[in-house]
């Protein structure tokens, strides 16, 4: 403060005098708290001004990594797709980086996983509990499902240790590497899903059938009436397709289909089952005789029949037994 006059002199100096008394006051009140004499601590010392606050070290100069910090991330992540323009590459690697777990965008990704898992696990249930009539004129009108609940099940897929479709592959592969001109193999893969069955062996004719078409490999319909001749096919395979509650019109038409002495090939979730020795023994009404059935590999039950009877036209005369097997249910996961 610039003192001009002696009357500021005199004011100046009684201004520091009440700061000095106010100080003294806080002091006294510090020292005789309830009558002791207490050592009086430096940050007391440093709020009445009686010393001075250390300087802080000046900080390192810093680096772009301490910039990010979570809220920055959060605030400059919510809305850009790409790196802004004034980021540098390496910041912009950085905060991806940090973005990994916790930020909006991840959030977003995940309850968008949710919405897609709770849509297909509903698809799943509704196909267990319709028809294939009703289930082939649903997707015909949603094709959208059909993508959801064809996604959402390869992501199951990809999660199980073994998949069905894979130990069929491998199990039928030594008679589709005999196929030739002379003696082609017919395969009819019934419920296909996007024909990995037909992709893995292209030499051979393979029929796919799937209520929609998922690529070019796949003849779009409901396999409970399918286009192929009668007796024409060598290998019938139902990789976990099983699924309407029609699922004894998927058996006759295999049936129909079939060569005597054809091979009929079914993959299911165990848990379906009631009892899986009373299912297979009462194929033998639909004209199938049990060949295997192999429960070794967990969760799935591979089951093997060969056509021994033409049922087609016993069928609507003789009372064929119900075939009935439970809704495979996927977790919430
Ligand atoms: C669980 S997925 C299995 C796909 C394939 N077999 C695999 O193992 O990867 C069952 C498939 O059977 C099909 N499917 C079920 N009922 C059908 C029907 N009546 N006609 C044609 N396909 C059907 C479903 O659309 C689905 O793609």
């Amino acid at each position: 403060m610039k003192v001009k006059n002696k009357k500021n002199v005199a004011k100046a100096i009684s201004a520091i005098g009440k700061t000095h008394k106010i100080k003294r006051n806080k002091i006294k009140r510090l020292t005789e708290k309830k009558g002791k004499k207490k050592k009086i601590s430096k940050k007391a010392l440093i709020e009445v001004g009686l010393k001075n606050e250390k300087q802080k070290p000046k900080a390192k100069v810093q680096t772009t990594q301490p910039i990010i910090n979570d809220n920055l991330i959060k605030l400059t992540n919510i809305s850009y797709k790409g790196a802004p323009e004034n980021t540098t590459p390496s910041l912009y690697k950085q905060q991806k980086k940090v973005d990994g777990d916790k930020t909006p965008t991840s959030f977003i990704q995940r309850m968008k996983d949710k919405l897609k898992g709770a849509r297909f696990r509903y698809l799943n249930e509704q196909f267990y509990s319709s028809s294939s009539q009703e289930a082939l004129l649903y997707f015909k009108k949603e094709p959208s499902a059909f993508k959801a609940y064809h996604n959402g099940y390869m992501q199951q897929v990809t999660q199980w240790p073994v998949k069905p479709l894979d130990v069929i592959i491998r199990q039928i592969k030594p008679i589709l590497k005999k196929s030739n001109v002379n003696l082609p193999v017919v395969v009819a893969d019934f419920g296909c899903g996007d024909a990995k069955l037909a992709r893995a062996f292209p030499k051979v004719k393979i029929h796919s059938f799937d209520l929609v078409a998922v690529n070019q490999y796949v003849t779009a319909g409901d396999m409970a009436h399918t286009s192929l001749a009668n007796g024409s096919v060598d290998i019938a395979v139902f990789c976990l397709s099983l699924m309407g509650t029609n699922l004894q019109s998927f058996i006759k038409e295999a049936n129909r289909v079939l060569k005597t002495g054809g091979l009929m090939k079914i993959a299911e979730v165990e848990s379906r089952f009631d009892n899986i020795s009373t299912f297979a023994d009462s194929l033998a009404k639909y004209g199938f005789e049990k060949i295997k059935v192999d429960q070794t590999i967990e969760m799935f039950v591979f089951m093997d029949f060969k056509k021994t009877q033409d049922i087609s036209k016993t069928a609507l005369k003789k009372k064929l037994p119900i075939l009935e097997l439970k809704p495979c249910i996927y977790k919430k996961r």
